[in-house]
């Protein structure tokens, strides 16, 4: 699904991301675990186009994205829940939905998202739908934001810490809502602090220190190895 090899990144003049290399395979969760300022916003910034970025390759199902825009990155299938989420706070639920729709990308053979699916997983935002975002609380904006990317028929996932920040019911609630998309077939990209909360999830993880991989593997292995390194080590 998607393939990073060798891929820098900057903010202007300044270099943060140093040959990140990482796979994700069709109908694969994987984690992005590291600490703070560890690099995981910014390698999904940087493979979907919104900072300046270099890649010995950086492909979307095969197709070459590497000089693409972030609009068009979207179209062929990539959604993105940033972690500031990025909700209209004047706008209701259902009209942020309708500002996510988009069409699915040619080759994507996941069922499209319609509103009743979105509810179906969420339906606590069935019951705030005519809500303005703003008058909600930092947890029901998280699920209106993997909502409204999932409105927009991905193929691919990038979460950015969709744990950070919000009451433990609904980090519940989100763990099983990223499980039954895992099992629908989507791809899952989840950048995570706590690598607990993407151990029910995910079934490879990679982490990273200071804009590079440190370790890759099972996502039991880093699991059982403590928050966000294994306690091992990198192996081999
Ligand atoms: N807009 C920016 N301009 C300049 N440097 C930035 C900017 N955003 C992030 N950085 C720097 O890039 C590095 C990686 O930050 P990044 O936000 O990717 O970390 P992270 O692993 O996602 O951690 P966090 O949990 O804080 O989001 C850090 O050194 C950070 O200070």
């Amino acid at each position: 699904m998607l393939d990073i090899d060798g891929l820098d990144a900057w903010y202007g003049a300044a270099q943060v991301l140093f040959g990140l290399s990482l796979k994700v395979e069709t109908g694969e969760a994987v984690a992005l675990v590291g600490r703070n300022g560890a690099g995981k916003s910014t390698t999904m910034k940087a493979l979907i186009g919104l900072i300046s970025r270099r890649a010995h390759r950086l492909t979307l199902r095969g197709a070459d994205i590497s000089a693409l825009p972030t609009h068009v990155i979207a179209r062929l299938g990539i959604g993105y829940v940033p972690e500031d989420r990025r909700i209209f706070s004047d706008l209701t639920v259902l009209e942020n939905l309708d500002l996510g729709r988009r069409r699915r990308a040619p080759g994507n053979t996941i069922t499209d998202w319609s509103l009743e699916a979105v509810f179906d997983l969420f339906p606590h935002l069935a019951e705030l739908r005519h809500r303005p975002g703003g008058q909600m609380s930092g947890g029901e904006q998280q699920m209106l934001a993997v909502a409204r990317a999932l409105v927009g028929n991905p193929a691919l996932l990038l979460l950015d810490e969709p744990s950070e920040g919000v009451a433990p019911i609904v980090v519940e609630q989100m763990t099983l809502a990223l499980t039954r998309l895992k099992a629908s077939g989507l791809s899952l990209l989840v950048s995570e602090q706590n690598a607990q909360f993407c151990a029910a999830i995910c079934d490879r993880a990679y982490t990273i220190e200071q804009g590079a991989v440190h370790w890759h593997g099972p996502m039991a292995a880093l699991a059982q190895g403590g928050r966000s390194r294994p306690a091992f080590g990198p192996p081999g």
